[in-house]
């Protein structure tokens, strides 16, 4: 018979590793379960502190188009256009993602941004989480939940380009060089868009900030 625990560290499934060069993307398709997916979706949209800040472009304030929230341990120091942000405490869903994050990726996370878009006109643009003080070759895990929504990978030197959509439960790893020679974004779209919760563990090293 098999052992509940050896059943339950298989639960989450196995890693799906992107056919992509010059990087380490890691789908785990599965990695929670669609009752605890949408306990937490529940959970988190009603109860995070989320907040929809400004960034300066091109010398004006404009609103970024989505919600987010940070947390972490209190010396996980952001800075972000230009402010120092302090982390809120971590609350227990988000604590307890986090441990299940770490135990997947066999490293450890001090922080997550959370993010929300709230319809089709809510997006990322193309950026890579490269940091100073996410380190050389940082970590990064990214939980999604809610509506799935494309992930758009671009090379940034030949350009190649992949898509992945992000289902409810899932789970991305971003490792090796991922950062170094790609770019990520999640796009706007017409179509009809429930909220999206997406949540970025990360290691903030403050220290590595020149
Ligand atoms: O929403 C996503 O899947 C991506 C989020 C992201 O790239 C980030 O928080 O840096
Ligand atoms: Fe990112």
């Amino acid at each position: 018979m098999q052992q509940a625990s050896l059943f339950s560290s298989l639960s989450a499934g196995e890693a799906q590793i992107l056919p992509l060069p010059d990087g380490d993307f890691r789908h785990f398709q599965h990695f929670l379960s669609n009752q605890e997916a949408d306990a937490y979706y529940q959970q988190l949209l009603a109860s995070l502190a989320w907040r929809q800040d400004d960034i300066k472009m091109y010398g004006k304030q404009v609103k970024i188009p989505r919600l987010q929230a940070w947390y972490g341990d209190e010396d996980a120091l952001y800075q972000y256009s230009g402010l120092n942000l302090s982390p809120l405490p971590w609350t227990e869903a988000l604590y307890e993602l986090k441990v299940r994050c770490e135990k997947a990726c066999k490293t450890q996370f001090n922080s997550v941004l959370a993010n929300c878009y709230r319809d089709g006109r809510d997006s990322m643009a193309w950026h890579s989480d490269d940091e100073a003080e996410l380190g050389e070759r940082p970590v990064i895990a990214s939980v999604s939940l809610g509506q799935v929504r494309n992930f758009d990978l671009k090379h940034r030197t030949s350009g190649q380009r992949h898509r992945l959509p992000l289902e409810h439960g899932s789970l991305l790893v971003m490792g090796g060089n991922s950062q170094t020679h790609w770019l990520h974004s999640v796009a706007k779209t017409t179509k009809a868009m429930a909220p999206r919760i997406n949540l970025t563990f990360r290691l903030i090293t403050p220290s590595l900030r020149g």
